[in-house]
């Protein structure tokens, strides 16, 4: 038997929880204490994760709000594992994080290409991938990453990478998407975070740099015919993108 609540009480509790935006519908039921809830639950519990984000905050906190969110960490291990990816590229590894999970979604022979300037945040990721015994799978490119792109594709990666996740400098965001989806196979799949940007994207009064690259690329996935998009609003929301076909 169909047993979701009953009608009235289920309408009760709905009233003020599906919200207008514009012409949008925005269902959203979700308190606060919910989405405590839903990370509790739905986040599985990883001691190397842990150890790698705390350092993260003790020896960088100015700038550990940079790690992707832990949710988000462990959703990108999903689309990986099932896609059977084996070749992936990352910009932005920051301290490691969003690299070791991707990395956890690969099989043994998998690679990931990871890219970044910086040897200072990177000697921690270094740290923590080999501990989860992943070390092997990736390969960190230190140099400026639309560079390393263009050596890439000049070296025949055109078409051939699995996924992507996109986390670099925000102004560049727009050019890494024009170099990177060359790079991917038909099907294959980038995610690129901050859609949100710290909730700069969705305010058009802020119009520094990387407020404005972010904005400009979540509008030209939105028109992209050569992909496929959603956008999802967890972590600092972001686009999942899949590539239709060869170009
Ligand atoms: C938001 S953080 C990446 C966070 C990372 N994905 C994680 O999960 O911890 C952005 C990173 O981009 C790097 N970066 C900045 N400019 C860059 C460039 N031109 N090329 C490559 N990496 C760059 C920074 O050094 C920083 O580590």
């Amino acid at each position: 038997m169909y047993n979701f609540l009953s009608g009235a009480k289920r309408s009760s509790i709905f009233k003020g929880f599906s919200r207008f935006s514009g012409s949008l519908p925005v269902k959203t039921s979700l308190t606060q204490k919910s989405i405590e809830y839903i990370y509790r639950v739905g986040i599985r519990n990883n001691e190397i994760k842990e150890d790698l984000l705390s350092e993260t905050r003790r020896i960088h906190p100015d700038d550990a709000i940079m790690s992707t969110d832990r949710i988000q960490g462990d959703f990108m291990e999903n689309p990986v594992q099932s896609m059977n990816a084996k070749k992936c590229i990352e910009i932005g590894v920051f301290t490691g994080f969003s690299s070791l999970c991707t990395a956890l979604g690969l099989p043994d022979d998998g690679k990931i290409f990871a890219l970044d300037i910086s040897e200072e945040f990177t000697s921690i990721a270094k740290k923590y991938w080999k501990l989860a015994g992943i070390d092997h799978k990736i390969d960190l490119v230190i140099a400026p990453a639309l560079d390393t792109i263009a050596r890439l594709r000049r070296e025949g990666h055109e078409n051939t990478f699995d996924f992507a996740f996109l986390d670099g400098d925000k102004e560049n965001y727009l050019h890494y998407y024009e170099n990177l989806l060359p790079l991917m196979r038909k099907g294959g799949m980038i995610l690129v975070d901050n859609v949100a940007f710290l909730n700069l994207a969705a305010d058009n009064t802020q119009n520094d740099g990387e407020a404005v690259g972010v904005r400009q690329l979540n509008e030209r996935i939105g028109r992209d015919d050569r992909v496929k998009s959603i956008a999802l609003p967890f972590g600092d929301g972001i686009f999942m993108v899949t590539k239709n076909r060869l170009f």
